[in-house]
Parts: structure tokens; sequence; C-alpha cells
């Protein structure tokens, strides 16, 4: 599903609150007129740190820390990732950082975090995201009833990823690194895919890098064949399961017997693990990757669907 591109107008104002409840027009207006006014609306503008107010830290990553932040003008709330350049330089990550840049920056969907805007100053790098104010969905995990979700919920959110993986495939990127700790969620529930620092386009040849988490390694990345942008169908199955498990399928003490038994697709499904569910995982973790269900499949599917209540 791809977001409206074109710009609107005041004269778009009507459609555009069309639908706000009474108590909210006003602000909405103002909100919407504000944005409007700004000199970057519809036309390029060099953005600076002076353009935000930053405020409480909203969590630390390996290269910086993200900032609860509000645009001055039109009171806009962001994710800032102030990540120091030197610090960048030090881990030799800039050029992954650039293509993470590239790829999100052109990506548009209601379950991929958005990237509004970056800039820079001497010292270091701002990124301007999409605010996801409940996180990390590991958190969500962890703190769940024995640390797993509902049926209801573990459909939601792979229904969710599955729509933003298919939207990913169509404009050539492989996501690569799915994980618990690499979706965010929102106020209203809803998952966005963040983290594109491995993520490859597929428009050049198959690339057989290693990257990504151990325990979400598809078959032909532990043997270092050739792969595609099934790989992220893979992960997918891994993701659902976690979902509903509390841990993914492969988890062992050592790296080599995690290989192991992702080589010889041991998969222990618990007994309390519904027919429906279980039967979307082993669709997804299927060895030869072409034999894999489709994304539009995943979505259609009878479990996603019960569960959905579609
Ligand atoms: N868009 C966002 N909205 C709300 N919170 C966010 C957002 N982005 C990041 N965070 C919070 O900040 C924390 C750190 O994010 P960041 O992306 O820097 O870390 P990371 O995923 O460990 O990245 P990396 O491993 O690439 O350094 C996250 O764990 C999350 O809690």
């Amino acid at each position: 599903m791809a977001t409206i591109e074109r710009m609107y107008t005041m004269d778009d104002l009507p459609q555009l609150i069309d639908g706000v409840s009474s108590e909210n027009v006003v602000g909405v207006t103002q909100y919407i007129v504000n944005m409007m006014s700004h000199p970057a609306y519809g036309s390029s503008y060099q953005w600076t740190k002076d353009d935000f107010e930053l405020g409480c830290a909203l969590g630390r990553g390996k290269f910086g820390r993200v900032y609860l932040a509000r645009e001055k003008h039109s009171k806009f709330m962001v994710a800032m990732k102030v990540m120091f350049k030197s610090e960048l330089t030090k881990g030799r990550v800039e050029k992954q950082l650039l293509r993470e840049i590239e790829i999100q920056s052109r990506l548009k969907h209601p379950h991929i975090l958005r990237l509004y805007t970056w800039f820079h100053d001497e010292r270091r790098i701002y990124l301007a995201l999409e605010l996801a104010s409940q996180g990390e969905l590991y958190k969500h995990l962890k703190a769940a009833p024995n640390g797993r979700f509902n049926e209801q919920r573990s459909a939601k959110y792979t229904y969710q990823v599955a729509d933003a993986l298919n939207y990913c495939h169509a404009n050539n990127v492989i996501h690569r690194d799915l994980k618990p700790e690499n979706i965010l969620l929102t106020d209203d529930d809803n998952v966005k895919l963040a983290d594109f620092g491995w993520s490859a386009h597929t428009n050049s040849n198959r690339r057989k890098t290693m990257c990504g988490t151990l325990d979400y390694l598809p078959p032909e990345m532990v043997d270092g064949k050739i792969y595609d942008d099934s790989v992220d169908q893979w992960c997918l199955g891994i993701l659902c399961y976690e979902f509903l498990v509390g841990y993914p399928p492969f988890e062992s003490e050592t790296t080599e017997a995690t290989y192991d038994k992702i080589r010889r697709l041991e998969v222990d499904y618990p007994r309390f693990m519904t027919s429906g569910a279980k039967d979307l995982i082993s669709r997804l973790l299927k060895k030869p990757s072409s034999s894999r269900i489709t994304l539009v499949d995943v979505m259609k599917h009878y479990w996603i669907k019960e569960n959905m209540g579609k």
C-alpha cells in the first residue's frame, strides 16, 4: 500500500479534516495550517538541529541516542536519532548507515518506520524518524503473560510485518534482519518495521553476505549459498513462532547447535500451539526457499484471518 504523494493545499483543508471529531477540529486545523505554512512544505529545505526542540531520551543504540523531539514551527513530534560521526567512523559503519538512510527515506508504508529527513553538523548525524512511542516490540513480548503474545496479537503483528515486507520486496529491498528488537510499536498498537542497516537492494545480483541474527538465519545463509528475498519469509516464520512461544525455534547453547537445528529443520511445536498457527509457520519455514508461502498468501492465510476477525 502506498501513501499519497501529491502536495495538499489549503483548498484541501475541508477534505483533510473530514471525519475529525468536533472537539479536535480546531487543533487539527491549526496543526495542518502550521505544517503547510512551513518553508519546508513542498520545497527543498535545509533542516538543522535549530528547527527542533529535543526532549527526553527514548533509548540508546550502539552508535547514539534517540530523543523525543518537536519541530518548532508545526509542533510535529518525531524521534530524533543522534549519532557521533567519530563513533560511526570508529565502528566502520558509515557506508552501512548511508545505505540505511537511502533505503529508509524512500520507503513509505504504514508499517515501515518513516525517515522524514536527515542532516548533519560538524560532529553529529541526525535522523528525524517517525515516533513509535511504545518502543521495541521485544520489550512488550518479554512483558506479556508467560513472555508470549496471544493468537490475536501474534496474527495481527504477523499480518502487518508481512504487509511491510511485501512492500519492501515490491521495491527491490530485502530487510534481512527481522527480529522483535527491530520492530517498534505505536501508541495505537500497530507495528513499524525499523532498522534497515542490513537491508539490501535486490536488483543487483543475489548476494551471499552473511549477516543478521543467528536464531533467524535461514538455511541458505547458514550454508553461505546465494539467496533472494524469500529469506524474509523464513524470518517471518521465526518471528511468528517467537511471538507465540516466547523464544525462537532454533535457540541453542552454541552456534554449532543452532546451525545444526536450522539445517535439520528441527522445530519443536509446543502442544499449546494451534494447528492453524503451526500450518502457517511450517509453510514459512521451508528449506527450499522457492517453496515458502508468499507474503500475499500469508496475509490471506486462514489462521491470520480467523484471529484478525476478517
Ligand atoms: N522511532 C522511534 N520511536 C520511539 N522510540 C525509538 C524510536 N527509535 C528508537 N527508539 C528507542 O531507542 C532505542 C535505541 O534505538 P536505536 O535504533 O538507536 O538502537 P538499536 O536498534 O540498538 O540500533 P543499533 O543497533 O543500530 O544501534 C530503541 O531501543 C527504542 O527503545
